[in-house]
């Protein structure tokens, strides 16, 4: 049987100019589990989420995934491991149709890209419409993607990286500007792609979170505060002190 932990983050630390952001951090994320990470502004969320995804470089410290340690590999060969990053604005192709834009992503999808209209393929096909049916859009698969609503490019670009099937999806506030049905929406999503993936989540919207959340970790100034249940972690005084007090 594979082991439950899919990423083991340990004593990880990034310095910057001798300021370390991640400052010995230990982290394990399950398989199938949904963690949400919080923290009040600088505390190393987004420069955590940098080292898992090879964006940046860790000065010390390891990141196994799936017992094989990133921390030297390439941003792609990450991608290719399995691991998807979101990040907070949505890069998609404005100008492609939602079937386009979900067909770009698919992984044999760029390779194909100057013959991308000659090549839809009845499996490629079958994909995109299983994606669409489950990020919402799928009345919108013709749509140019520039004329979706902020909620609904936030949805399509989680759909381009579950077209890639990994096995760690990594979003940074998923929710920022959404509606309140939006949120509820991308709750019922996040909590459908955590049948068979984990998800990593950073989010500042309490709400969203206790929706969401197997587990919450809190960083302060790059180290861990506390980690547990929601509501275990909102009552810890600290946690109130440094971020939910606020
Ligand atoms: N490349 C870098 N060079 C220097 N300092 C950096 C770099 N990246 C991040 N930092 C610093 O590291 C600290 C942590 O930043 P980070 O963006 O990870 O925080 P965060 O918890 O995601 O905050 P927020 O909620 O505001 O997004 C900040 O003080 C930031 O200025």
């Amino acid at each position: 049987m594979s082991s439950p932990i899919l990423l083991a983050v340990e004593d990880l630390t990034v310095s910057f100019d001798g300021f370390k952001a991640v400052d010995g951090l230990s982290l394990y994320l399950e398989r199938n589990e949904v963690r949400v990470v919080i923290g009040p502004n600088g505390a190393g969320k987004t420069t955590l989420l940098d080292l898992i995804c090879g964006k940046t470089r860790a000065t010390d410290g390891s990141i196994k995934f799936k017992d094989q340690e990133l921390t030297k590999m390439a941003e792609h060969q990450i991608v290719h491991k399995g691991v998807g990053r979101k990040f907070q604005t949505p890069s998609i192709y404005e100008n492609l149709t939602v079937a386009q834009n979900l067909e770009l992503s698919y992984p044999a999808g760029r390779t194909v890209f100057g013959s991308l209209f000659f090549r839809r393929t009845a499996a490629i096909q079958k994909r995109v419409q299983e994606i669409a049916e489950e990020i919402y859009l799928d009345e919108d698969l013709d749509k140019s993607a520039g004329l979706l609503s902020h909620g609904q490019k936030q949805w399509l670009e989680i759909g381009m990286l579950l077209i890639q099937d990994p096995e760690l999806l990594m979003l940074d506030e998923p929710v920022a500007g959404m509606s309140v049905v939006e949120r509820e929406r991308t709750a019922a999503l996040l909590r459908k792609i955590s049948n068979n993936r984990s998800v990593l989540v950073i989010e500042h919207d309490m709400d969203f979170v206790k929706d969401i959340a197997h587990k919450v970790t809190v960083l302060h100034q790059g180290k861990l505060l506390a980690e547990g249940k929601m509501e275990d972690v909102q009552k810890n005084e600290r946690v109130i002190e440094v971020y939910l007090g606020h």
